[in-house]
């Protein structure tokens, strides 16, 4: 089974780096320029699952490398609709095209493009960092989850999930996709607003207890706005939630802070910004959301440049 990996950062080279570990033959494809860097290197990973793979496969452009029976976007989500339109081309006809990214937007953005029969989505687990071009680290689970709010997902799919669970990643199919992406956004959206605003990491924020307050709050603010889209989230998914960011490794940031710590875009519009939208959508206050996605307007697009002094 030949797989591409588009977007070979921190969650592209550690997912893509299983499935090559689990003997997939993975290509991974990079922005163009930027695959010397990463064709024929050792890629590392650092983690409860670790490997290192000798002389990985990398390409610039996905339209010269042949076609794929699964292809796996693993970019922003800003970037996601351009990589997708790129992609699709080299996609075989009984492939899969799978995207990983956190929030509740990637199926919206894609459902335009293919047929769902041929779109999985869903959210990974691992808190993940580059460490170089081609080593990554992750703390936490390492996890999959993968489905279709529509229809099953193709027989390529399940191949993908057997592969990572074959090397000890939990990999799954869930029946119902929504509700583990929104479950999930609980924790994630609200990781995303609290370190980045604090700038301080989970084994501060979760422990604190004025933060923890902020914390409840936002998880009751994404929950509220995910009931009125017509999620079922349920009381305990919201303490669920709390326990589990009380019990990230203690270092851990949000993917949204190490880019606002690089000075990179930030995935904001689609975290908080999407929070206060629904918020707004619905007639729900999400007083916590509307605040980081303001306060965090000035770095949404990078560092922002110095103000003159007066
Ligand atoms: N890191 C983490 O801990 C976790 C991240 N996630 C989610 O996973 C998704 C990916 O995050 P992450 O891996 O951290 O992001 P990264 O920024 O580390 O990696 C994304 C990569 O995609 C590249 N890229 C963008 N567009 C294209 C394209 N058209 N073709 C080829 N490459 C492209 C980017 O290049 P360039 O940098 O030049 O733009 C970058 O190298 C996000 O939605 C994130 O929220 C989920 C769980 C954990
Ligand atoms: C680290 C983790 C798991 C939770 O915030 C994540 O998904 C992210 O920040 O991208």
């Amino acid at each position: 089974m030949r797989v591409a990996i588009v977007g070979s950062g921190a969650i592209g080279l550690l997912y893509g780096g299983w499935l090559q570990s689990a003997g997939l033959d993975v290509v991974f494809v990079t922005r163009p320029g930027r695959q010397a860097a990463l064709d024929g290197a050792t890629l590392t990973a650092e983690g409860r699952l670790s490997f290192r793979l000798e002389r990985v496969s990398a390409v610039g452009d996905v339209a010269n490398a042949g076609s794929f029976d699964a292809i796996i976007l693993a970019v922003k989500l800003y970037d996601l609709a351009a990589a997708a339109a790129q992609a699709l081309p080299a996609l075989a006809p009984a492939g899969a095209l799978v995207a990983v990214q956190n929030g509740v937007s990637a199926y919206g953005i894609l459902r335009p493009l293919l047929d769902p029969s041929k779109l999985a989505i869903g959210p990974v687990f691992a808190a993940t960092r580059l460490t170089g071009s081609s080593s990554v680290a992750y703390a936490g689970a390492d996890r999959v989850t993968l489905g279709n709010p529509e229809c099953k997902v193709s027989p390529a799919v399940d191949e993908l999930v057997r592969r990572w669970a074959s090397v000890g990643v939990t990999a799954e199919i869930a029946e119902d996709i929504d509700d583990v992406i929104w479950t999930k956004f609980l924790g994630f959206a609200t990781n995303a607003a609290l370190t980045s605003l604090g700038r301080l990491p989970a084994g501060v924020v979760y422990h604190t207890p004025e933060l923890v307050e902020l914390a409840k709050q936002s998880i009751r603010e994404v929950a509220s706005v995910g009931r009125a889209e017509g999620i079922a989230i349920t009381g305990d998914a919201e303490e669920m939630t709390l326990r589990i960011l009380q019990s990230l490794p203690p270092a851990t940031v949000a993917s949204m802070r190490q880019d606002l710590d690089a000075g990179k875009r930030l995935e904001l519009d689609f975290i908080s910004g999407e929070i206060d939208r629904l918020g707004h959508k619905h007639g729900i206050a999400t007083p916590l959301h509307s605040l980081a996605y303001r306060l965090l307007q000035p770095f949404r697009d990078g560092a922002p440049t110095a103000a003159p002094r007066a």
